[in-house]
């Protein structure tokens, strides 16, 4: 058969294959991948560099039997292309389609959802434990990347795992990558290992190596295909820091070889104790444009597969505007500080790195840390600003209450990605902070409405604000709809005076208001818009004032139905005036495009709008 990859309907149909024709295969779905992602946009680099591995772990282990849990899971889709899942891939981040994750309710192969980092080694040790206590007999293996090993819980897992008498597999895949190039003490440890130890591909480099001695070469290399251990014996040097930890450790594996791959899963899989076996990959590999920009490919969108250049339009988005700003304030604010867990590109950081390089601090994907080590700063003098993703900011809570905001420490968080972000889905939607935010006391919470209002609060947050101060702001690009001479940037603001109804809203959604708005006038309905600039503390008076003159005011609100910033309205609203709450519903948002998910939701202009006429209408 010429097209392997139409043999691969069901997760046995690579067991039937022979070793070169896996070879074939993984070439065959190369091309599907970048084929596919060419169009539906998404982690590419990720999943061409384990594709060789995928193969390997599917053709020695039995899924769903055998657990396989991948870290961060945004490169699973070689996982999915084999479990049965090749012919949806064209729905892959699309809304009703794919996850770009793992989704137990998309396949029995997914035994456990991820998206945030660093989870994979505890959640294959609760299996471990659990298949334990009920005498159960199966294999788990978690995949975790360079990248994800920085994250302080894979620190905690294998702490908690090792020396335990039962089997445990992590494949640590070592790409050299997290989303830019990996950094700290245990990315230059793993380069060490990797340039340390001669590269011994596991079975063809150890064997020739050792057929070689006079006389008692071919006998050895007899012992040690009959050793269970082999292989561990005679890869020499690498990885005492996991020995240290109670793992053996085995690598590094050239994670390109399907040959050497399954000869060591194979062998691993026999070892009664937690194993740790050091993949080298490339990420990217097999595509060009994505090995020599793989932090480029890392997530992308649609893109020309000849070129490698985007299509997607492009546009500002806050993480640009936030970046640009940063620099500017950063010239002359010499105590200014960026810090980045591993985001510096998502972040708008990337420009700040290169000009202050003494002041900016990426601290690997450890998002609990980098609020503690702000707060540390902070009470040294520095004025530190640390951006990160709203989704991954739920890591760092604790952090935030007990060690910035009890001392009220003046740190500056940047809660980039607040809001619907899309394709991304459950796991990324930025749709709890305003939620945990608002109820720490000392923090001052601001939501931009547009590029001047974020320019403005960095300003004043660095250099006038005190006590810890959150700027959350939306994925995408800035809606520059609204006029640009407007006053206050941090207070609340009536954008539209109105007779009948008064929308309430902060943040991107001031938009919408403002489209519902209009669209209500054609309806003869006269809407009014106030936009909440900071929404902790609220200031009261103008709400009162506006809601007074109509009597109605919708909330509406991008977060959970249960932790809408609406509801501190109810405290202070005179009698007469009725509120009702516009929110998300107290559920995870999917994955889909974020016009989608609006248009779901009802929390664009014209769902606005139709909640509106309900109301006014039928009551
Ligand atoms: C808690 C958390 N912080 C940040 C991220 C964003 N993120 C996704 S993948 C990634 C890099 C992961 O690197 P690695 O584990 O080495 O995988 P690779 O992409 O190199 O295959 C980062 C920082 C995340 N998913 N979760
Ligand atoms: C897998 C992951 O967590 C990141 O790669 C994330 O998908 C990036 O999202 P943005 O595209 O919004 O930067
Ligand atoms: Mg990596």
């Amino acid at each position: 058969m010429n097209n392997l990859l139409d043999s691969i309907n069901d997760i046995k149909d690579i067991k039937k294959l022979k070793i070169n024709e896996l070879e074939k295969l993984s070439g065959e779905i190369r091309e599907f991948l970048i084929n596919t992602v060419s169009k539906t946009g998404g982690h590419l680099a990720s999943n061409l560099g384990v594709v060789e591995l995928t193969i390997a772990l599917h053709y020695v282990f039995d899924s769903p039997e055998d657990k396989l849990i991948w870290d961060v899971g945004h490169q699973s889709y070689v996982h999915k292309i084999l479990t049965g899942r090749k012919k949806q891939m064209d729905t892959i981040r699309q809304f009703g389609g794919l996850s770009g994750f793992p989704k137990r309710s998309e396949s029995e192969h997914d035994v456990f959802e991820t998206g945030h980092s660093s989870t994979s080694i505890s959640a294959a040790l609760g299996f471990v434990n659990a298949r334990d206590i009920k005498g159960e007999d199966y294999s788990v293996v978690s995949i975790i990347g360079d990248g994800a090993l920085t994250g302080g819980m894979a620190l905690e897992a294998i702490n908690n795992a090792g020396r335990k008498k039962s089997n445990m597999i992590v494949i640590l895949n070592d790409n050299e990558m997290s989303i830019s190039k990996n950094v700290g003490s245990i990315s230059s440890y793993l380069n060490r290992v990797r340039t340390g130890t001669a590269y011994y591909t596991a079975k063809r480099g150890i064997e020739t190596a050792i057929s070689k001695i006079p006389i008692v070469g071919n006998s050895m290399v007899r012992f040690i295909r009959k050793t269970k251990e082999s292989l561990k014996t005679f890869l020499v040097n690498g990885g005492m820091l996991f020995e240290e930890f109670g793992f053996r450790y085995i690598g590094p594996i050239d994670g390109h070889s399907i040959d050497d791959l399954i000869d060591v899963l194979e062998r691993v899989k026999k070892i009664e104790a937690p194993v740790m076996v050091h993949v080298h990959t490339k990420k990217g590999k097999g595509y060009l444009p994505a090995e020599k920009k793989p932090d480029v490919f890392h997530g992308v969108g649609k893109f020309d597969v000849k070129t490698g250049k985007s299509l997607d339009k492009s546009s500002i988005s806050f993480s640009k505007v936030f970046g640009s700003k940063m620099v500017e304030l950063a010239e002359e604010n010499k105590n200014l500080v960026a810090i980045t867990a591993a985001m510096a590109g998502g972040t708008g950081l990337a420009e700040f790195e290169k000009k202050f390089p003494k002041r900016f601090v990426d601290v690997g994907i450890a998002e609990q840390h980098g609020v503690t080590l702000a707060a540390g700063m902070a009470s040294n003098g520095m004025v530190p600003v640390f951006a990160l993703y709203s989704s991954f900011m739920q890591r760092a809570y604790d952090q935030l209450v007990h060690d910035v905001a009890l001392q009220n420490l003046h740190v500056v968080l940047c809660i980039d990605r607040a809001g619907i972000v899309g394709r991304d889905g459950e796991t990324h939607q930025g749709v709890f902070d305003s939620a945990f935010l608002y109820q720490i006391p000392n923090v001052t919470v601001m939501s931009p409405v547009d590029a001047s209002d974020l320019e403005n609060m960095l300003e004043w947050a660095v250099n006038e604000g005190t006590g810890p101060v959150v700027i959350r702001y939306p994925r995408g690009y800035v809606d520059s709809s609204l006029p640009e001479k407007r006053e206050g940037f941090g207070n609340t603001e009536i954008l539209k005076e109105g007779k009948d109804i008064t929308l309430v809203s902060f943040g991107k959604l001031v938009h919408d208001a403002m489209r519902a708005s209009e669209m209500l006038g054609k309806e003869g309905i006269e809407a009014g818009v106030v936009a909440l600039k900071t929404i902790k503390p609220i200031s009261r008076e103008l709400i009162i004032e506006e809601g007074q003159k109509t009597g109605k005011i919708l909330f509406v609100d991008e977060t959970v139905k249960y932790g809408s910033v609406g509801r501190l309205l109810y405290d202070f609203l005179p009698d007469g005036v009725e509120l009702r709450l516009h929110t998300l519903p107290d559920d995870f948002i999917e994955h889909g495009s974020v016009e989608e998910l609006f248009a779901k939701y009802k929390l664009d202009g014209e769902g606005i709008s139709e909640i509106v006429l309900k109301w006014l209408r039928n009551g």
